[in-house]
């Protein structure tokens, strides 16, 4: 998609606003064709060459009128921009939010956190800008064609004098134009650095200051506050050039003017009417030139900033980012679509196989009118994976060829050395990671999206590092579910914490995260797997949960998952003892491959790996 598509799908997004936006602007820019007449005709009254038949009193009235008629214009005009502005920004930001929430988890943002603000907020920003100031110029463009036509019929000489500079602005704007692109991306690209690096620093301040890495921190952080600082320079200092240009070749044109006007006048071709019609005219030629300036400036500037946002969807068409849909304004427009009509067409185009499948979707309208789609699947007897493959494009690893079976109620585990791919297979499997290669069967059917399948009621994940919001503690568990009769005190019970709860003064109701309690590795871990727990799900799958937990904690958790959740199907990643000894099955990774499976029993046997993984922990 190119930059005026993009543009032009903004303008159609509410065409109809639009419009009246831009009628508001016309008459806004048009409105002083008014008072330039009457101004003339007071000049000319005095001077007697014109008789106003009301007087020259009327005529005041007549100008107030006409700038109190051009305040309720402004005034119109602004609330119609305004609402303009919000829709296109809200609907972009409301697309690029929801494409980033559908990429799979793991790779949800192809930037740091920091560049991504940057494109939510600035980008966005730009692209509602341009299209904000069309309107503008539109307008003016009216106002010149009608002040043309009058000053023509007063004097043409004059006229080609007062749009002189016009074409020397234009021309001027055209030149810097590939310039401006270029500033404009280096200056947004080194914003967004610095950003970047402000919520490393503020994310990690414990890790710099063990490491005593201050000093190096706040080196980088000034000498990409340096480059931001050049690259701003050279940015402002074009733009401000160009603008500088826009001004002052209207004050050449209007001192041309007067130097011309006074011989005409000496002559007695011209009045001090037509005069100050000129000069009047002239101040809105002005705010025309720079307002085509600014415009064709922040068009540039979007054309980078569409670039940036483009990268946002790695690779999805840029049509979604102005797909028209609800931004939370007035009501749901159109037919509500019925049950199977969205996921089932959403499904079959990529994989007719899988229909039948979602035949057990669900769609809840919540309050908010949003349509959300669940997918209930049959309860699990089988999960078949096979050939799955996944590697990071960054470095090659990752995962190939991956195959296993999980029967219902069985405890399997995965594990392997530092890096074998016990993560990236997890996250391939639910989805977080996009795979390459391989299938997935639930109940021998294919599973045709992995992201959209692997959650409530089918599956409940906790991650490896738990992450957790400054929020109550009962916030972080629910996370947006409805609480149960007695299902916190069941998950907090089943993820081991209740001795936690009787330390913490608030219980549920405490604040924790960064601004509040700070919990321990283990506490954090433990909540994580509370809000796992709270959702019942057929498969749930564990990410290293025992790295923070004690052994004996960790004990407890198993043994409490299999007598309270029988028939659950577990997934773990784990190399403890606590977990070895539960599994009915082991698959041990070893470079992205399946090295050995079996029982602990069989692969102590038969494996050299597992034997290091076993007697490893004992050791260490
Ligand atoms: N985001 C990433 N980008 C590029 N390479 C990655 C990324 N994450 C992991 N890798 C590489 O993929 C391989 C598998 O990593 P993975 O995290 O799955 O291993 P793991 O067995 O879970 O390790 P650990 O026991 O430390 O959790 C490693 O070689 C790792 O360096």
């Amino acid at each position: 998609m190119k930059t005026r598509h993009f543009f032009w799908r903004l303008i159609l997004y509410r065409p109809g606003l639009y419009l009246l936006n831009l009628l508001a602007w016309s008459l806004i820019h048009m409105a002083p064709l008014v008072p330039g007449l009457l101004t003339k005709a007071f000049f000319d009254h005095l001077e007697g060459t014109y008789t106003f038949p009301y007087g020259v009193w009327a005529i005041a009235v007549l100008l107030i009128g006409a700038a109190l008629a051009r305040i309720a214009l402004i005034y119109g005009g602004f609330m119609t921009d305004v609402h303009f502005r919000f829709r296109i920004s809200t609907l972009l930001r409301r697309n690029m939010l929801s494409h980033v929430m559908k990429e799979p988890g793991a790779r949800a943002i192809p930037c740091s956190p920091g560049e991504a603000i940057s494109n939510f907020r600035d980008d966005v920003d730009q692209a509602e800008e341009a299209t904000s100031w069309s309107v503008d110029t539109l307008g003016l463009i009216g106002f010149v064609m009608v002040a043309s036509w009058i000053l023509i019929s007063i004097d043409l000489q004059l006229t080609i004098l007062v749009f002189v500079p016009l074409i020397l602005v234009v021309t001027a704007a055209q030149i810097a134009t590939a310039r401006i692109q270029k500033y404009r991306a280096a200056s947004r690209e080194s914003t967004a650095k610095v950003t970047g690096a402000i919520s490393e620093m503020f994310a990690n301040v414990q890790a710099i200051q063990v490491a005593g890495a201050e000093k190096r921190v706040v080196d980088r952080f000034v000498s990409l506050s340096e480059k931001r600082r050049q690259s701003m320079v050279k940015d402002k200092l074009l733009t401000e050039t160009l603008s500088s240009i826009f001004t002052n070749s209207v004050n050449l044109g209007t001192g041309l003017i007067l130097v011309l006007a006074s011989f005409k006048m000496r002559n007695g071709d011209f009045t001090v009417g037509d005069l100050s019609l000129f000069v009047y005219y002239l101040t809105f030629v002005t705010q025309l030139i720079s307002n085509v300036g600014n415009f064709m400036t922040y068009y540039k500037q979007m054309a980078v900033s569409f670039q940036r946002i483009k990268t946002m969807l790695q690779g999805a068409p840029a049509s979604l980012l102005t797909a028209a849909n609800y931004i939370g304004i007035g009501r749901v427009k159109g037919k509500r679509r019925s049950h199977g009509e969205e996921t089932g067409s959403r499904v079959a185009e990529r994989d007719p196989e899988a229909v039948g499948m979602m035949e057990n979707s669900a769609i809840s309208m919540a309050e908010d009118g949003v349509e959300r789609t669940y997918i209930q699947a049959p309860p699990l007897s089988i999960l078949e994976v096979r050939g799955l493959s996944y590697q990071y494009p960054e470095t090659g690893r990752g995962i190939s060829d991956i195959d296993f079976t999980l029967k219902r109620g069985s405890f399997t585990v995965v594990t392997g050395m530092i890096g074998s791919g016990k993560t990236t297979l997890v996250r391939t499997l639910l989805g977080l990671l996009p795979a390459e290669a391989g299938e997935i069967r639930w109940n021998g059917e294919k599973v045709a999206e992995p992201a959209d399948f692997f959650i409530p009621p089918q599956s409940a994940y906790t991650a490896q590092i738990p992450r957790l919001y400054s929020d109550k503690l009962r916030n972080n568990i629910l996370l947006g579910i409805s609480e149960q009769p007695g299902s916190l005190d069941r998950a907090l019970y089943a993820a081991v914490m209740e001795d936690d709860m009787k330390h913490l003064e608030y219980g549920l109701e405490t604040m924790v995260g960064p601004r509040g309690v700070k919990l321990s590795g283990g506490q954090a871990q433990r909540t994580a797997a509370a809000r796992m727990l709270v959702r019942d799900a057929q498969l749930y799958v564990f990410d290293d949960l025992s790295s923070a937990l004690d052994v004996e904690t960790e004990r407890k958790l198993w043994e409490r998952l299999f007598r309270d959740r029988d028939g659950a199907t577990c997934l773990v990643v784990s190399h403890r003892k606590a977990a070895l000894h539960h599994a009915d099955h082991i698959i041990v990774l070893n470079g992205g491959v399946i090295e050995a499976e079996g029982t602990a029993e069989q692969l102590l046997r038969s494996s050299e790996s597992f034997r290091q993984l076993w007697y490893g922990e004992e050791t260490g």
